[in-house]
C-alpha cells in the first residue's frame, strides 16, 4: 500500500493501528501517528539553522527517515527487523533521497556515533532506549511513549518499574503521564551532565510527545532539578497541591474536604514547553501536510497554555458540585473576571489551567 505523507510518498505493508501496535506480521506503520510526524518535520524546519544530521532510531518503514532526508537532514535510520530496513532502505530510493539505514540493535549504534537530533518511537515505553539517546544526542532528543497506562498510573507497578516514580491514576492522568516521562528522562539526561529542557510536549490519541533541548554541564543539569517535585491531589473534592523538591512531604489529608490524599512523583513541574518555539513549529507546519489543520490547533493551544501543574477538567468539576456546565469561553472568562489566570489546554475541549484552587474556582463561576 502507498502511502503520502508531506512531500513523501512511502510503501507500506499493512495499515495497522495503535491497538495492535507490536503484534502481527509485516513492518509497522500507524496513520494514526501522522499527526506526530507531521508536528516532527515542522521541528525540523525550526532547528534546521543549528542541526544537520537526524536518528530515526526505530526506523520500520523509514517514513520518519525519509521525511528527514526530504527536509535536508543527513538522516539515519536503524531497526533490529531486518525486512523493516529493506522497506526502509527502499523508500529512500523511491524517492530519490539519500540516507543510511542500520540493520542494528539501536542501543549498540546510539553508544557509538552522535546525531544532532535523535528520535525515539519504540513500540511502548522508550526508557530502555533513552541513556543510549542521550549518549547520541547532541541538541535535540525527541521521545513518543505509547505505554500511557504505566505512565498515568493505571498500571500502577509497571509504572513504578519503568520510569523510578509514583504515577497516580488522577483526573488529569495525560498531564500525569507526561510529567512522569519527562521527570524520567530529565534524570537520565542528568547522568550525562546534560541538561534536558522540554520545549515541546503533547498528549495525542493515547501516546506521549515530547521534544528536549540539550544543555551540557553538571550546573545546568543540577538546575532542573529544582524542577522536579511532588503532587497529592484529592480524588473526592479535586482539590490539589504541588511542591518543587526531591524530598516528598505528603499531604495527609485533604484541607478542602479531608479525604486522604494521593501523592505522585517526582514528577516535573516545570514547563512542558517553550511558547516562542511552539510558536515557530505552529508556523512552519505547510498547508500541504496531512494534518495541517490539527497540528496547528493542537500547537496553537499548547502555546496557549499555562506552565502551570495540574489541568482540571470543568465537567468533572460541575459533576462533584452537582450543579449543570456552562460554555467554556464564558467559564474561562468568569475565572479571569474574578483576577486568576486561566487558559484551555490540549488535554480535552474542558480541560483547563488556572492559578486558582478548586474553592476559587468554584466561588468565581458559580
Ligand atoms: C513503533 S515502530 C517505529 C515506527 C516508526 N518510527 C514510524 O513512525 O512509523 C518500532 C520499531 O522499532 C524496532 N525496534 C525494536 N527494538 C529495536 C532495537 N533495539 N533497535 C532497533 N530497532 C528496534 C521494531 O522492529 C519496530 O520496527
Ligand atoms: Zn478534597
Amino acid at each position: 500500500m502507498e502511502v503520502t505523507e508531506g512531500a513523501v510518498t512511502i510503501e507500506v505493508p499493512e495499515e495497522r493501528h495503535g491497538a495492535s501496535e507490536g503484534s502481527g506480521s509485516g513492518v509497522f506503520y500507524n496513520p494514526v501517528q501522522e499527526l506526530n510526524r507531521d508536528v516532527t518535520a515542522a521541528v525540523l524546519r525550526v532547528v534546521d539553522d543549528e542541526c544537520d544530521s537526524y536518528l530515526d532510531a526505530m526506523t520500520a518503514s523509514g517514513v520518519r527517515a525519509v521525511r528527514a532526508a526530504e527536509a535536508g537532514y543527513a538522516a539515519t535510520g536503524c531497526d533490529i527487523d531486518e525486512a523493516a530496513v529493506d522497506l526502509a532502505r527502499s523508500n529512500l530510493e523511491r524517492n530519490g533521497l539519500s540516507g543510511t539505514i542500520h540493520h542494528r540493535n539501536v542501543n549498540a549504534h546510539m553508544h557509538e556515533h552522535g546525531h544532532d537530533v535523535v528520535d525515539l518511537d519504540p513500540f511502548g515505553t522508550p526508557i530502555p532506549f533513552a541513556d543510549a539517546a542521550f549518549r547520541s544526542a547532541r541538541e535535540y532528543v525527541c521521545v513518543t511513549a505509547t505505554d500511557t497506562a504505566p505512565l498515568c498510573g493505571a498500571h500502577f507497578e509497571s509504572g513504578v518499574r519503568s520510569y523510578g516514580a509514583v504515577p497516580r491514576n488522577t483526573e488529569f492522568h495525560p498531564e500525569m503521564g507526561l510529567r512522569v516521562l519527562l521527570s524520567a528522562l530529565v534524570r537520565t539526561a542528568a547522568r550525562y551532565d546534560l541538561a534536558a529542557t522540554p520545549v515541546l510536549s503533547h498528549v495525542s490519541s493515547h501516546y506521549v510527545r515530547t521534544y528536549l533541548r540539550l544543555d551540557g554541564g553538571a550546573r545546568a543539569a543540577d538546575e532542573l532539578f529544582g524542577e522536579l517535585g511532588y503532587v497529592d491531589h484529592c480524588q473526592r473534592c479535586l482539590w490539589r497541591a504541588h511542591e518543587r523538591t526531591l524530598v516528598a512531604d505528603p499531604t495527609a489529608a485533604c484541607p478542602e474536604c479531608g479525604q486522604s490524599t494521593w501523592t505522585a512523583g517526582p514528577i516535573w513541574l516545570g514547563p512542558a514547553h517553550d511558547v516562542a518555539f511552539v510558536e515557530r513549529v505552529g508556523e512552519a507546519v505547510p498547508e500541504s501536510f496531512g494534518t495541517a489543520s490539527a497540528a496547528r490547533d493542537l500547537l496553537g493551544t499548547v502555546a496557549g497554555e499555562l506552565h502551570r501543574p495540574t489541568h482540571y477538567d470543568q465537567h468533572r468539576l460541575y459533576k462533584r458540585w452537582g450543579e449543570p456546565n456552562t460554555a467554556m469561553d464564558e467559564f474561562l472568562g468568569a475565572l479571569r473576571e474574578a483576577g486568576h489566570e486561566a487558559s484551555r489546554t490540549h488535554y480535552g475541549g474542558t480541560t483547563f489551567k488556572t492559578d486558582a484552587g478548586v474553592a476559587e474556582i468554584r466561588e468565581a463561576v458559580l
